[in-house]
């Protein structure tokens, strides 16, 4: 049989085939149970519209078994600094000498009591989801009667990046990547957003940003919306330096997609290169998203992968670049808490280098998402400078670097 007539090996055959040889070495043990998750129907969550006249809603959902996750988390971290606060205060020591208090089993770690623990889901944000093992359906959204749809379903995973992005009010907010707009939308369901920046590169794509805008908020808040079709990696040729918090969340091999739908699939033999540049291209949104933010200013990088050359991998080529290249010093937040506060409602990976990440899970089948939270150091005005005023571009710098490390 000719090449030309051979049958063609589906795309999602070949997502699984590669996932089956990197995967189950990244994960080991967890990888059979990840795939047949990633094979499964897939649960939603109900992201409520503030902007809606919904107030039946959370009760039409508690009837039918749902709750609201991250006001339960919410609860949750406020019980536990309670329970905190009295241990301090009785001062129970662990006879170290070292001046520890002693936790009991069930209490959290002084570690996960930082601030960000509290701060980082005390959000407007409500989002409902069946418990565990309960894989009923959410029903249809429906319009109020000024025509703005109750709900938004999306993966509930997909609101960690939001929350670990942690919005204060009036912050200037930049979504790079933001098209369809599930998280541009939870980003508003904050209101706290002074502008938000959403961008994709997509027209198409970002023709049902719109779209959603349209359905889901009135016209005085998507008059603080700016809507733009910039190639990402040019951000800082745009607007450099200037927003509080920058949401990066990147094309990626979409796993999920990848192993269930043959339509659009990026591991389709006539995307193979377009696949492998992947991590250049998720790098480069970085840089861009680390570049717009101000100094001391917050990066969130996601991407609904398991891949850690796309995920971890990234992040610290990243850290190294903007160090080595642009004099720009980065922490990378520890989110290790989410995983304590989220733990009844997603799985999630223990051994992420840098970041988290959410497995699929028979029971609680949302992700994969993986997301990292970077900090943008204080630089010398003189350096912003230099790097504004370089002559090359964005994308030269990075390749630079990148010849140079190897
Ligand atoms: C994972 S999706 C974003 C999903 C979106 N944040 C949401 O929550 O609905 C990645 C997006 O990146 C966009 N994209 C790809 N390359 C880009 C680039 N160079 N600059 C900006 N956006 C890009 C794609 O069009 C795609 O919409």
């Amino acid at each position: 049989m000719g090449a030309a007539t051979a049958p063609r090996i589906p795309s999602t055959r070949l997502a699984l085939h590669h996932f089956d040889t990197s995967y189950s070495l990244h994960l080991g043990a967890l990888w059979p149970s990840v795939r047949a998750a990633l094979l499964c129907e897939q649960k939603y969550g109900a992201l409520l519209n503030n902007f809606a006249a919904a107030d039946h809603v959370p009760q039409e959902l508690e009837l039918l078994n749902a709750t609201n996750f991250i006001s339960e988390a919410s609860q949750k971290a406020q019980h536990w600094q309670q329970g905190a606060a009295v241990g301090e205060a009785r001062g129970c020591q662990d006879g170290s000498g070292e001046g520890r208090t002693v936790m009991q089993a069930g209490m959290v770690t002084q570690a996960e009591m930082s601030p960000p623990f509290c701060t980082s889901i005390s959000s407007k944000i409500k989002c409902y989801t069946f418990p565990r093992g309960d894989i009923t359906r959410f029903r249809p959204a429906r319009p109020d009667s000024l025509g703005l749809l109750d709900y938004y379903l999306m993966d509930a995973a997909s609101l960690l990046p939001v929350l670990a992005l942690n919005v204060q009010p009036d912050n200037f907010v930049l979504d790079l990547c933001a098209a369809p707009g599930g998280k541009t939308l939870a980003l508003l369901q904050t209101g706290f957003c002074g502008h938000l920046a959403a961008n994709d590169v997509s027209i198409s794509r970002t023709k049902r940003l719109y779209q959603i805008l349209h359905s889901y908020v009135p016209k005085e808040v998507r008059d603080t919306v700016s809507v733009t079709s910039y190639d990402g990696r040019d951000w800082d040729q745009v607007e450099g330096g200037t927003f509080h918090k920058v949401l990066v969340d990147v094309p990626c091999t979409t796993d999920r997609h990848s192993a269930m739908e043959e339509d659009n699939n990026i591991f389709h033999k006539r995307r193979t290169k377009e696949r492998q540049m992947l991590p250049m291209l998720q790098l480069e949104l970085l840089m861009a998203g680390i570049l717009a933010a101000k100094p001391g200013g917050e990066v969130v990088y996601s991407t609904c992968s398991l891949s850690p050359l796309q995920n971890e991998c990234v992040v610290e080529r990243a850290l190294d670049i903007a160090e080595t290249q642009f004099n720009i010093s980065i922490h990378a937040e520890d989110l290790s808490h989410f995983r304590t506060l989220f733990q009844d409602t997603f799985s999630f990976f223990s051994d992420c280098r840098l970041g988290e990440l959410v497995l699929p899970h028979l029971t609680a089948n949302f992700g994969p998402m993986y997301f990292c939270k970077l900090r943008r150091t204080v630089v010398s005005a003189l350096l912003v400078a230099v790097v504004q005023h370089c002559p090359f571009s964005l994308g030269t710098m990075v390749a630079m670097a990148l010849s140079c490390h190897g």
